[in-house]
């Protein structure tokens, strides 16, 4: 059965449509990535899944149980915030048993439930940790507090609300990971929020792309990737080139005012068409060189190289329009042909 089922869910926020018709199944046990720029709907559906958000239109259901109009407190899920969203004046352990001692649980299952949970989130080290209160700890060892508290409750659905964006690159590295290998361990169903993609796209089972409170795509990480289903999608991932295009009689393709053979793909019954190529997907090459099967080619001048660490982000001129082309090694400015494996040319349809 699937754990949680989105049907056509509506959020309106006055004039705002913040959510538009979701639809969505998210299979038991896995770890489910909302992904989005800015107010596309992203924390809106998770509110509402957490049911802090009541809807306008539409159903939740949980393992098949219609929870739409249930409480927060009914639902049996738990959220994980930004901003840990401790309590300050609680100690450490108090944070965790928080949610237990509500339940009224007997003392020494609350004692064992913290226990573990600390356990589980690696903060059982310090035999000190429990006592002290929150703002003794690092940010990284808050969050831990807050993924024990949520765990320790032993919600159905784990929802984690970008809960890595305040940590530096380092610790949200570690976490990515540790998150991760938890939630297999438990199997809990999880939906992750955030705007990162390359935290959505290495932690997550399926990913869920949204612009404008609708779904663009669901996909495995790498089906997403390599197989965007929009513009939208394929400009959103990656660093992206958009160029306007045109379809050429004979199925060629006329982009930058340059003519790229056959062989692409290209949206049926399209006469313009926006046409994406990802900066990692281009190889600059010395002007005269043949491009292999399978390539297309475009001419252009390299005009500004800049290096940023792991590569050298190139801006390259061709014809009218400017694209970025990033590679380990540098090109030297000047006359250049940028090419590009005929499968990574992402055609779209101008709607
Ligand atoms: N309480 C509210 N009152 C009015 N408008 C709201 C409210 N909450 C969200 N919105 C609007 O609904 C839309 C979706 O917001 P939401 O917070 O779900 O986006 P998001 O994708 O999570 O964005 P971000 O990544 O910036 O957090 C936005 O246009 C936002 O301004």
């Amino acid at each position: 059965m699937t754990a949680i089922r989105v049907e056509k869910l509506e959020k309106w926020f006055g004039r705002v449509r913040a959510l538009d018709g979701i639809s969505l199944d998210i299979q038991p046990g896995t770890l489910v990535a909302i992904l989005g720029p800015s107010g596309c709907g992203k924390t809106t559906l998770l509110r509402c899944l957490a049911g802090f958000t009541a809807v306008d239109g539409g159903q939740v259901l949980f393992d098949g149980e219609d929870v739409t109009h249930l409480p927060p407190h009914l639902r049996q899920t738990a959220l994980v915030f930004q901003n840990y969203a401790l309590w300050p004046h609680m100690t450490i352990f108090d944070n965790i048993a928080y949610g237990l001692r509500l339940k009224k649980l007997p003392r020494r299952e609350v004692q064992s439930r913290v226990e573990a949970a600390l356990a589980l989130t690696e903060l059982n080290g310090d035999p000190d940790l429990p006592r002290r209160r929150p703002a003794a700890l690092s940010g990284g060892q808050q969050q831990r507090v807050a993924l024990a508290r949520a765990l320790a409750v032993e919600p159905r659905v784990l929802l984690l609300d970008e809960p890595l964006s305040n940590l530096d690159a380092r610790v949200r590295q570690r976490l990515r990971v540790e998150i991760r290998c938890l939630q297999k361990k438990l199997g809990i169903t999880t939906v992750h929020v955030t705007h990162d993609q390359e935290e959505a796209l290495s932690m997550a089972d399926t990913v869920v792309i949204m612009n404008g409170g609708r779904i663009e795509q669901v996909g495995r990480p790498a089906e997403v990737f390599q197989r965007p289903a929009s513009a939208f999608v394929a400009e959103f991932l990656g660093n992206s080139n958009t160029l306007p295009g045109r379809v050429l009689p004979g199925g060629a393709l006329e982009v930058a005012g340059q003519r790229l053979p056959g062989g692409l793909a290209l949206p049926p019954d399209a006469a313009t068409v926006t046409v994406v190529i990802r900066a990692g997907d281009i190889t600059l090459r010395s002007p005269g060189t043949s491009p292999a099967e399978g390539q297309v080619v475009l001419a252009g001048v390299v005009e500004d190289v800049l290096f940023q660490g792991n590569l050298y982000r190139h801006t390259v001129v061709v014809g009218r329009q400017t694209i970025v082309a990033d590679a380990t090694t540098p090109s030297r400015r000047g006359p250049v042909l940028a090419v590009i494996p005929a499968v990574k040319v992402f055609v779209f349809p101008v709607p």
